[in-house]
């Protein structure tokens, strides 16, 4: 089953058992889910199985950051496990795009591939301690733009720069934007935030909410509210 949603529910969740008791509370015609590096590291491909069952789109966000060789091999993997969109690390550079890019031409079933650029959970003080003097709206446009070239589908951002990657990159890349958070919930570890309506507005593709979901005392009720208002 597809859903025209662009909601995908993080499951981050320590194993198998809870990760499908919040798969059933939630409805695969409005949302996809993502299964990200906690619940892959407990159950592996076993979870993937069990959500494509429940016909779930599975969102695996592994996040892969390598020598070209080695992240174009994971992919690939990815890929055969039926899994709907898969991402690298975009700062893992052109030729490791590329070699994930071309990793997926040899697969009869071929995910989305995403380029992370600059984590949610970051500011311009996290990228100056990691020795990059640039506002994240900057080095999100860089690689977004290397992302492009390497002939990916899209990037992982906030929402607050779709509206540059709009400009930069044109309609048909893809944004799957982390740290939405509804008015009113905690921010968390999370820096650059927006509301569902707002990202929504700002024309995102895809947007990806954890915890204002999962953690909310009707999780089903939680969802169905957030896709009223981006409906
Ligand atoms: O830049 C990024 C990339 C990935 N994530 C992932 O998205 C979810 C967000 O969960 P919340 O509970 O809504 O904060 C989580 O799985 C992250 O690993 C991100 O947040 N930012």
């Amino acid at each position: 089953m597809t859903t025209t949603s662009p909601i995908v529910v993080a499951l981050d969740f320590p194993d198998m058992k809870q990760a499908l008791s919040m798969a059933d509370q939630l409805d695969p015609s409005l949302c996809r889910v993502k299964v990200g590096k906690e619940l892959y590291t407990a159950t592996g491909p076993a979870i993937l199985e069990e959500l494509h069952k429940r016909n779930y789109e599975v969102f695996l966000d592994l996040k892969f950051h390598d020598i070209p060789n080695t992240c174009a091999k994971a992919v690939g993997v990815a890929a055969d496990l039926g899994v709907w969109m898969v991402n690298v690390h975009a700062s893992g550079g052109q030729r490791m795009m590329e070699a994930a890019r071309n990793e997926l031409e040899k697969k009869s079933h071929k995910p989305l591939l995403i380029g992370v650029t600059v984590l949610t959970s970051m500011e311009q003080s996290d990228l100056a301690g990691v020795g990059l003097d640039v506002e994240p709206m900057k080095q999100v446009e860089r690689l977004a733009k290397l992302t492009q070239l390497s002939g990916l589908d899209g990037v992982v951002c906030s929402a607050r720069e779709v509206a540059l990657i709009r400009d930069v990159c044109g309609p048909e890349f893809l944004t799957v934007t982390p740290g939405i958070r509804p008015d009113g919930s905690d921010v968390g570890d999370q820096k650059r935030v927006m509301t569902p309506k707002q990202a929504v507005d700002a024309g995102v593709d895809y947007m990806v909410i954890g915890r204002p979901i999962t953690e909310a005392a009707h999780s089903g009720c939680a969802l169905e509210t957030i896709a009223g208002e981006v409906a």
